[in-house]
């Protein structure tokens, strides 16, 4: 009897072929489209796009209501982050607790085996790895999926090239029009900027002071969370001729402090919330910071629930709340929460 997977289908170019690539592997495809954030008209579009997706496949499709969870885990935690002056990554809150986590609950309610989704990235049950297509890999995002449940996973794309994923639907009858819509935005919910989704929730344009690091008021900003570490442009300092930088954020006096490139230069972290997949507790390894970053050297030590991070190399722009993740070569290691120095 062939295995069920169940697959998570946002109506995009990735998630459809995937379902294509199952079915050609023998699997019994059912697909799941989730409606996650609250933007108005959104559902209804990749919905429909799904649907049709489903049909031309000849594939099941459940559709499930998860905004309330989602605000929850996601968008609250979100808007909380900027308004505490650090960086959030909702993805990696998303994976984690509604496409890995909601979504495996479903699974195992239709009696799937496994979920799948368009991700760009690898496992073998036991690791996730980088995918083959570097420019698209997205394992950074999924550092932060429970452990335990790696051997459900399923990634058809992750050892595919994305050019090659739409060169195929392009020549498909049926598929074509997935191969040429546009590519969703980095963050699903945030369709123009993410200040002006914040706009909503809390204020964003109070205008403050800039600061030097040495305490003294050198200029005036928009709002404090219009700026993260290392942001370079968006506010005055009086009188200055070389760049400066956003070197931290008080979000009690909605200050900004800057400095020179040198200012920002950070050799170490302290990651919370940790996620590993490893059970060393003292290793080398390499970290990125952020996504799209290289990897550093660096040295990790676990203690009492944090990793402190040893970097081998200076980087310059550090943003709390970000995630830091642990790469041995290709393999994910896991990871954590960048925590205030
Ligand atoms: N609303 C959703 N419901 C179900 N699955 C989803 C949803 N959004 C994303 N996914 C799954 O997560 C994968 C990665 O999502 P992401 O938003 O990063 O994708 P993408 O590169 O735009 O993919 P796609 O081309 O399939 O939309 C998708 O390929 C899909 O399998």
């Amino acid at each position: 009897m062939s295995k069920k997977v169940l697959l998570g289908m946002s109506g995009g170019v990735d998630s459809t072929v995937s379902a294509m690539f199952l079915k050609e592997e023998g699997y019994e495809v059912e697909g799941l489209y989730m409606k996650l954030h609250s933007n108005p008209g959104y559902h209804e579009i990749h919905e429909a796009r799904a649907r049709k997706a489903a049909d031309f496949l000849g594939i099941k499709l459940h559709v499930i209501d998860l905004q309330e969870i989602f605000n929850e885990k996601v968008f609250k935690p979100f808007v909380d982050t900027y308004a505490k002056g650090k960086t959030p990554n909702p993805c990696a809150l998303c994976n984690r607790s509604l496409k890995f986590g909601e979504m495996l609950k479903f699974a195992y309610k239709i009696g799937a085996d496994f979920v799948a989704t368009g991700h760009y990235i690898k496992t073998d049950g036991k690791y996730f790895y980088e995918a083959d297509d570097d420019t698209k890999d997205q394992s950074y995002f999924l550092f932060y999926v429970n452990k335990e449940i790696l051997p459900r996973l399923l990634f058809p794309l992750g050892d595919r090239k994305k050019s090659e994923i739409k060169e195929l639907a392009a020549s498909i009858n049926g598929l074509a029009t997935f191969a040429s819509q546009r590519e969703s935005s980095e963050i699903c919910f945030v369709e123009t900027t993410y200040t002006d989704l914040l706009q909503d929730y809390v204020e964003v344009d109070k205008v403050g002071e800039v600061l030097d690091t040495s305490g003294k008021v050198v200029g005036e900003h928009k709002g404090y969370m219009h700026y993260t570490i290392g942001k370079r442009r968006g506010f005055s300092v009086n009188g200055a001729h070389d760049p400066h930088y956003v070197v931290s954020i008080n979000p009690d006096k909605n200050q900004i402090i800057v400095g020179k490139k040198e200012d920002l230069a950070c050799n170490s972290v302290v990651l919370n919330n940790l996620n590993l997949y490893s059970d060393e507790k003292s290793f080398d390894t390499t970290v990125k910071l952020r996504y799209r970053t290289k990897a550093i050297p660096c040295h990790v030590d676990i203690i009492d629930d944090k990793a402190h991070v040893t970097l081998k190399e200076s980087v310059f722009g550090v943003a709390v709340g970000q995630a830091a993740v642990f790469y041995d070569g290709n393999k994910l290691l896991g990871g954590g929460w960048i925590e205030d120095n």
